[in-house]
């Protein structure tokens, strides 16, 4: 796995020491910890051949190799490390020559401290999306895993899932923000905990999920109080995100967060700063940020619910988990594992499951995803004596009958439409049950006794309609 370009060092070249001094404790403070600086030009290219850098910040006007022929001499036998030329000359002619042999960006001195901060981080994020690009072609082409270890925990034979993996693999070394998205119930805390281990990150993997947290709550938690800050804070107590140092902090349920807390998460993303309660002082975080939640940001930011501008910091990765109604494959190898893990919980031998029951699972939307099918399974398993694993408790959720609202005359027009545009007119009870009848068939996948318990009715009285259904002569 290649390093993010964030993750490599910047290298400052200058002949003038007291600015090779200033610009790296300037992005040192701007939390780009980093920085290497050479006050020798000559020493640049072999310095080059045995190390890799993020991006290069190169003075013009140097004595021995001028930044100049350093700059045509990089972008030959580096083209993948980005150059910022930083010099005195503020001559239009030189910077445009520069920026055609292949500068990312020309700072005139004395720079401003924002401008140049914005421009390294620019270019690191620029380089790092470049390198991603790279990257997914390569893992995109192969079928392998780097690492499926990590991957263990996370049950699946879904060929949509392991495409994901591969992305996460791609994306765990960046330093960048991730978006998790799905519904409820798919499994997103274990996609942050694989991230944090593909990341390698000596730190710790924080866990906090906001929802319910008030602002108040929510600096609390996360950046801690100085001692006084309020009523009965009589001693200071450091955040969650001092324990998430060097490592990862998971913030789930990221949708709920109100709009004075998302303002503070974005300081965060933004400058790597936060406020414990009651200081005046920023503190710095180096943890990575990966989010979750099951809301559709999108519609959230159109609404005016969630900022946008912490939205499109949050998913500069995204990963979005899709539901277990969408990758059916999985569904027989998660009853296993569950009726596995559950036989054990329960000291129970486990059960044999009736192969009918996996396509009895097909048929369920489930909107509470692997976390209702879990809940099903230990439900069974629970309930189970002996011999083959009874289908009546799964039945009786995915065959719940639903209490139908007999709609008013007027919303009754609308499901009429629907039935004539159907049928060509309104279709008799025969037609209807004929439908109904096809329509659970395909969704059993052939299977009759799926079927009838989607029909709720017996084998036999579903078998006799087919027969009824059938033509007489068997066409
Ligand atoms: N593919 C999977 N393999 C094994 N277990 C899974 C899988 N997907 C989900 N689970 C299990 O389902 C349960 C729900 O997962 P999790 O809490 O991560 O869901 P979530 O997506 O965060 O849901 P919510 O949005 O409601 O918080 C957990 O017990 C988790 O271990």
């Amino acid at each position: 796995m290649v390093p993010g370009c964030d993750t490599l060092p910047v290298l400052l070249v200058d002949d003038e020491p007291n600015i090779l001094f200033s610009s790296r404790t300037i992005l040192r403070s701007a939390g780009i910890r980093e920085v290497e600086t050479c006050d020798d030009s000559r020493l640049v290219m072999p310095l080059l051949a045995k190390r890799n850098f993020g991006v290069i910040v190169l003075d013009l006007f140097m004595p021995h190799v001028s930044g100049q022929e350093l700059l045509i001499d990089i972008c030959r036998k580096y083209p993948h490390i980005p150059v910022l030329i930083m010099t005195a000359s503020d001559e239009l002619e030189l910077a445009v020559q520069c920026m055609k042999s292949g500068a990312h960006d020309y700072l005139v001195k004395p720079v401003d401290k924002t401008r140049f901060v914005t421009s390294v981080q620019r270019i690191l994020e620029l380089c790092n999306l470049r390198n991603e690009v790279h990257l997914l072609k390569e893992q995109l082409l192969s079928d392998q895993l780097e690492h499926p270890e990590v991957f263990a925990p996370i049950i699946t034979c879904s060929k949509k899932m392991t495409a994901i993996f591969r992305y996460m693999e791609v994306i765990a070394c960046s330093r960048q923000p991730i978006l998790i998205t799905g519904e409820t119930g798919v499994g997103k805390e274990l996609f942050a905990t694989a991230i944090h281990q593909l990341s390698r990150l000596a730190g710790k993997l924080v866990c906090v999920n906001v929802a319910g947290l008030d602002d108040n709550l929510f600096s609390d938690t996360l950046f801690g109080h100085e001692r006084g800050a309020f009523t009965g804070a009589d001693r200071p107590r450091a955040g969650l995100i001092s324990q998430a140092a060097g490592g990862t902090l998971f913030l789930d349920e990221i949708g709920d967060l109100g709009e004075a807390s998302q303002v503070k998460l974005l300081r965060l993303l933004q400058e790597g700063e936060y406020y414990p309660i009651g200081s005046d002082v920023p503190r710095k975080s180096d943890a990575r940020v990966v989010v979750a939640t099951n809301k559709n940001l999108q519609q959230m930011m159109s609404k005016e619910q969630f900022r946008s501008d912490l939205y499109y910091r949050l998913c500069a990765h995204h990963v979005h988990i899709p539901p277990l109604r969408e990758r059916l494959e999985d569904i027989p190898v998660l009853l296993d594992y569950f009726v596995t893990r559950a036989a054990r919980e329960f000291h129970k031998k486990p059960p044999v499951s009736n192969p009918e029951l996996s396509r009895l699972l097909g048929s369920y939307a489930f909107p509470g995803n692997v976390r209702e099918l879990q809940a099903m399974v230990y439900d069974a398993v629970a309930r189970h004596q002996s011999g083959v694993l009874s289908m009546d408790s799964f039945k009786s959720v995915i065959c719940r009958e639903k209490t139908v609202q007999l709609p008013s005359p007027d919303r009754d027009r609308p499901a009429a439409e629907r039935l004539r545009t159907l049928f060509g007119r309104f279709p008799t009870l025969r037609e209807m049950d004929r439908l109904l009848i096809m329509a659970a068939m395909d969704l059993a996948r052939g299977n009759q006794g799926v079927a009838s318990t989607l029909l709720g009715i017996s084998r036999q009285a579903l078998n006799q309609r087919l027969k009824r259904q059938e033509p007489p002569d068997g066409r």
